[in-house]
């Protein structure tokens, strides 16, 4: 039973709008609450294996729960955690000795691995989430003695290690599931982990599992990963058919996300479009007007899909059905025409703003729309900022390495299947826009020789760039990640 939906209206709102941006100070326990406690994790991929390696390195004491299948065969998720030095050991063998137990497994799978693992585990143990799909959707229903925390980063697994290495962290949020916090420790334990991860570096809400799992579906599903896909697809074929090498267009798009959303990432929308000239920025700015008219509905649609339960329900058929749509939807990506393409030219830092001038105007579009729609919904500024702008970089860094195929496998199945939901949507959406586009906004830049524009208008732009709520919100919260470090 879907757990949002039984509840009164007025928790709902209390739930979906709780959200604090926790104080540095507040983390000046570090991982104190976990020290010398036994930490268990419950597989090895994409979040277990780099949460892993961050915890560990924290100091605390991991090892990994695998099924006894991935043991016995030797499996990717076995040797992620033996090559990295972690103890490994079956249900059994573990789950029982730990005092947290980390679900670190597919959504998916989530009923299943909680039903096997509860029954072992200890009086009084700590069941962690890192979504709280299983809990908000299903309906899962965990002992009373058993408390309940979400540590959820806001990014990739490979990039919580990456950022970490680089001595700093991705934002994270922190819960307690309201039905599941017997001893009132929840909140000092998931601020552990969530320090131990090295979040506290980059910034900690406090919210709740609801307000996580509808933000963090919506982000997913539109900005972070559906219009990433979408784009990819539809200005490679436009340069294409336009007489574009293909090579160029390849790597204007694979290495053009990372380049334009690390100016994101720096200073916001203002600053990513401030790299662009001025002529060029008023065309993006039109740009993504344009794009906001046409992918509002679409972007509604899928918040209030996701707020209903009714994308839970029909993903949740997809599983029954072996995951049918899933399937078929990877396999058609990996055929699509900007996938196979081989990536080659070089490319100046410059030439990919110069030259990917509509690739601008979808990411300003696209944060700008999640950010306004989740906070329609209820859901908090700060949530909304790091569900849309500040984790649009940290996705496009995966697509740098090896294209959609890399963003897809790094995120969870969940994301996959909302990406390429919303792209089966967007791309017919949008052919009228993308018939009227031309190289001049993607591939080749403007044809126009100077810098030169109507100061009036360029006034008005940079005013409504600058003027945007996620504009405002991120300015302060970029204030509290002094500590970031540069990739490019
Ligand atoms: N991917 C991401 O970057 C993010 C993920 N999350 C959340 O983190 C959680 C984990 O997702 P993610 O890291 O993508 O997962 P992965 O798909 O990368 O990893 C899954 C792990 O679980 C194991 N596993 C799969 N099926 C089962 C099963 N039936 N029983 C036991 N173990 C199983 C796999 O090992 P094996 O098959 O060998 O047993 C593998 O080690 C999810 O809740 C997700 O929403 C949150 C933020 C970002
Ligand atoms: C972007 C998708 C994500 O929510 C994430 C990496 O934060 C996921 O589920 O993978
Ligand atoms: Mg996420
Ligand atoms: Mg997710």
């Amino acid at each position: 039973m879907n757990y949002f939906n039984s509840l009164p209206l007025r928790i709902q709102l209390e739930e979906l709008s709780k959200c604090r941006f926790m104080d540095r100070a507040e983390f000046d326990a570090g991982v104190e609450a976990l020290k010398g406690k036994k930490i268990v994790i419950v597989g090895c991929g994409a979040q277990g294996l780099n949460q892993g390696l961050n915890l560990k390195d924290s100091g605390l004491d991991v090892s990994y729960a695998l099924r006894e299948s991935a043991i016995k065969e030797k499996r990717q998720s076995w040797k992620n955690a033996t090559d990295n030095g972690f103890t490994v050991g079956t249900y059994e063998e573990l789950i029982p000795q730990a005092d947290l137990v980390s679900n670190l497994t597919p959504d998916k799978q989530h009923s299943s691995v909680v039903e096997q693992v509860m029954p072992l585990m200890k009086k009084g143990a700590t069941l962690s989430y890192s979504h709280g799909f299983n809990i908000v959707e299903e309906g899962m229903k965990i002992r009373d003695d058993i408390t309940v925390i979400m540590v959820a980063p806001k990014c990739p697994g490979t990039e919580v290690r990456e950022e970490y290495k680089r001595g700093f962290g991705v934002p994270t949020l922190i819960a307690v599931h309201r039905e599941n916090d017997p001893n009132g420790e929840g909140l000092e334990q998931a601020k552990a982990y969530a320090a131990g991860l090295g979040s506290h570096l980059a910034g900690v809400l406090e919210s709740s599992f609801i307000a996580e799992v509808k933000s963090d579906l919506m982000g997913e599903q539109t900005i972070l990963c559906g219009v990433l896909q979408t784009g990819s697809i539809l200005c490679f074929e436009k340069m294409v058919a336009d007489g574009i090498d293909a090579g160029y267009a390849s790597k204007l798009i694979q290495q053009g996300w990372e380049v334009i959303t690390e100016a994101l990432k720096i200073g916001g929308i203002s600053n990513m479009m401030d790299r662009l000239s001025n002529p060029a920025k008023i065309k993006a700015f039109d740009l993504s007007e344009e794009l906001k008219g046409i992918m509002r509905p679409l972007f509604e649609k899928h918040m209030d899909d996701i707020i209903t339960g009714e994308f839970s329900k029909t993903m949740m058929e997809d599983w029954a059905n072996d995951d049918k749509n899933l399937l078929t939807w990877r396999a058609e990506t990996a055929e699509t025409a900007f996938e196979k393409a081989t990536s080659s030219a070089e490319i100046d830092e410059q030439e990919y703003f110069d030259h990917g001038i509509l690739m601008v105007a979808m990411v300003k579009a696209g944060v700008e729309l999640a950010f306004e729609v989740m906070c329609s919904s209820g859901i908090i500024e700060e949530s909304a900022y790091y569900e849309s702008l500040h984790e649009t970089p940290l996705i496009a860094n995966t697509i740098a390495r090896r294209k959609l195929y890399e963003m897809n496998v790094v995120i969870s199945d969940t994301a996959e299947y909302g990406c390429y939901l919303f792209a089966h949507a967007c791309v017919p959406l949008l052919k009228d826009f993308m018939a009227k586009i031309g190289t001049d906004v993607i591939g080749k830049g403007l044809t126009v020789k100077s810098n030169s524009v109507d100061n009036a208008r360029l006034v008005e732009v940079n005013d409504a760039i600058r003027d945007h709520t996620v504009e405002l919100i991120g300015y302060e919260l970029r204030g509290h990640m002094t500590d970031m470090k540069r990739i490019i």
